[in-house]
């Protein structure tokens, strides 16, 4: 499948700061793929040169395989949804949404029919007469997406277009955001710093740290198979233990523990990470570690287990509130099928 859109040696410097690197990127036809990362990291350099916003100090950008490096923005056929809804205060709802079409001087009728059926799909059809002001901010980002997609852009980008909203209210509009997604087939790029917000919209994840893609993947992948420290630390928790590979072993003081796939080569520096719950806690003579209960912390659906290492080391798992757990002081063995367990390098 070609490309929707694909970047080569795309870069921004401003001075001596590198925005981003140069990045090779290529985004899927009808794919979502989420821009996730830290705060500084380049995602929205990187999202407003898509749009052209931005202009790249080096490197092309092609959209469908054709170069729009240097085409204005309003001619790359992208659309934009920001934080800031950035409706028009003196404009209806249904005139907020009819503006993209009366800007490319569509006839009257079939922008009102446009914009009738843009509403029905964000669930607002009743509210077109009303002003953004009269709305909540749920339903203001309604009209926002609605007045993005209302002209049929192929790509559209959304920066952080939750971030003002509520726990509850950013979880119903990420199901909204999916389902829109699918019924409109168009390529959704995606930045957001929240990492569950990521795993749940994506089709791919593009994990970006300091200026350049870390990782780049389904979400299993990158949940599964992070391919650093960086990786495995900003999606899900995970244990880290500090250690090298040897003769296809993980050592970890002098202690060889089993791995799946160490890799062929030895490590002399290299993580080996365990998710929380994929460790089981057991008498403490069957652990593959041994430690003692330090914290209990209680979730909700279970209850995070944090040991402590003879080394000092923080180790946690999950464990069910239904069924007996060990207490605070106890000792506890720890265990994981190696199959679980993955090496990093460092
Ligand atoms: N106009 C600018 N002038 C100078 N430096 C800038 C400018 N815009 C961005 N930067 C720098 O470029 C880097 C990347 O910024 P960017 O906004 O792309 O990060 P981000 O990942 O989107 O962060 P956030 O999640 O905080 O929005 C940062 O170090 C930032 O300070």
């Amino acid at each position: 499948m070609h490309p929707k859109l694909s970047t080569r040696g795309l870069a921004k410097r401003y001075g001596a700061v590198n925005a981003l690197l140069p990045t090779d990127l290529d985004v899927l036809p009808g794919e979502l793929l989420t821009l996730l990362g830290p705060s500084g990291s380049g995602k929205t350099t990187l999202l407003q040169m898509l749009a052209g916003l931005v202009e790249p100090t080096g490197g092309q950008l092609f959209i469908d395989g054709k170069d729009a490096t240097d085409l204005p923005a309003g001619e790359r056929g992208i659309g934009m949804v920001f934080q800031s809804y950035a409706l028009f205060p003196h404009m209806t709802v249904a005139e907020n949404v009819g503006y993209p079409l009366r800007m490319r001087r569509r006839k009257p009728a079939e922008i009102d029919a446009d914009v009738a059926s843009a509403l029905a799909m964000v669930k607002m059809d009743a509210f077109g007469a009303r002003y953004p002001r009269e709305l909540s901010g749920g339903q203001q980002q309604r009209i926002a997406l609605a007045r993005c997609f209302v002209y049929r852009p192929g790509i559209i980008l959304l920066d952080e277009p939750l971030g003002a909203l509520d726990k509850n209210l950013r979880e119903h509009m990420q199901g909204e955001i999916r389902s829109l997604h699918r019924e409109l087939g168009a390529t959704f790029i995606y930045v957001t710093h929240d990492q569950d917000e990521a795993l749940s919209l994506s089709d791919r994840v593009c994990l970006m740290n300091d200026a350049r893609i870390e990782q780049i993947g389904s979400p299993r992948d990158l949940y599964d198979r992070p391919v650093s420290r960086f990786a495995a630390n900003f999606i899900g928790q995970s244990n880290l233990l500090d250690g090298r590979v040897d003769a296809g072993g993980f050592v970890w003081r002098d202690r060889k523990l089993a791995v799946a796939d160490a890799g062929a080569n030895s490590l002399p520096k290299a993580s080996l990470m365990v998710r929380p719950e994929v460790v089981q806690v057991v008498p403490a003579e069957q652990g593959i570690l041994q430690g003692t209960v330090r914290e209990l912390v209680f979730q909700g659906s279970d209850i995070k287990l944090i040991a402590s290492l003879p080394g000092g080391e923080e180790f946690s798992a999950r464990v069910s509130c239904k069924t007996p757990h060990p207490q605070v002081g106890e000792a506890v063995g720890l265990s994981w099928d190696p199959q679980h367990a993955v090496v990093l390098s460092r």
